[in-house]
């Protein structure tokens, strides 16, 4: 796996001509940047991933990785360089997990040569990561939550991305597994964009961290001046305060209604 800079120049979505739910974000990554989205409910943070990954085309604006236009891509092409692990979960509930994590192959097939037995090492590979060795041969739909997000995440390291976007990675795991995927994400060779819904999270997982409020960009940069009382306020409707941890020193935000 390689990491992949990105830049985001200006990209807009809105459903409809009248109604525009992002408005135009510029940002750029260096190739193994982890970036943080984070904002309240509603403020766009899905709508920006799904421009990132070429679910959705900007209305405006363009999205360059490793200075290549994601939209003059074909969506194979993309596929062999951004990978997604979304809320949303497959429906493929008799497929068993390994055949699950396997699909992660399906960009890089080739119809001339038969690379099964190297995609078959790093599906292996990607199910140990996730540690569900013992589970590869379980029926998907009777996974638990966790297990689920797991698979999820197996399948697209199994797709060796060179950009890994995570739409709130770490719901439906326990502190320990939530733990074990954000040290596994940020120790992984390739750039990564998450929405976190945790700022405290957000503020140790991510180099960068980018802050949505009503489709708007409202901050953009490292977590010790983006994730301030200032911006998460006024991004979230609370009264924050930051604390500083003892002994590490390290700060850390709590949240009260405003007065
Ligand atoms: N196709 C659509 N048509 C109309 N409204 C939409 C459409 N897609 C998203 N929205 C609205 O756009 C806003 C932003 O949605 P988005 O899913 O990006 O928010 P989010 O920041 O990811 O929220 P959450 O934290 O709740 O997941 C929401 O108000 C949502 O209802």
């Amino acid at each position: 796996m390689t990491a992949a800079s990105l830049k985001i120049r200006e990209i807009s979505w809105g459903p409809s001509k009248g109604l525009t739910l992002l408005h135009p974000v510029s940002f750029e990554l260096v190739p193994g940047d982890c970036l943080g989205v984070v904002g309240a409910n509603g403020a766009g943070k899905s709508t920006l991933l799904r421009l990132i990954y070429r679910y959705l085309k900007p209305r405006t604006g363009q999205i360059l990785l490793d200075e290549q236009d994601l939209w003059r891509l074909s969506a194979r092409q993309a596929a062999q360089k951004v990978a997604a692990v979304l809320q949303e979960q497959p429906t493929d509930f008799a497929l068993t997990v390994r055949e699950i994590v396997a699909l992660g192959r399906r960009p890089h097939a080739s119809g001339f040569s038969s690379p099964a037995g190297r995609d078959q090492v790093i599906v292996t590979k990607a199910l140990a990561d996730m540690q569900l060795q013992g589970l590869q041969n379980r029926r998907f739909g009777t996974l638990s939550g966790g297990e689920r997000q797991r698979a999820m995440v197996a399948r697209a390291l199994a797709q060796e991305p060179k950009l890994l976007v995570l739409d709130e990675p770490t719901n439906h795991l326990d502190i320990r597994h939530q733990l074990e995927i954000l040290e596994l994400v940020r120790g992984l060779p390739v750039t990564v964009v998450t929405s976190l819904h945790d700022l405290n999270m957000a503020a140790s997982l991510c180099d960068t961290v980018l802050v949505l409020a009503g489709g708007y960009p409202l901050a953009f940069g490292p977590p010790s001046q983006v994730i301030t009382p200032e911006h998460v306020d006024a991004a979230f409707a609370v009264q924050s305060r930051l604390e500083l941890l003892q002994p590490s020193g390290q700060p850390h935000l709590t949240f009260s209604l405003p007065s």
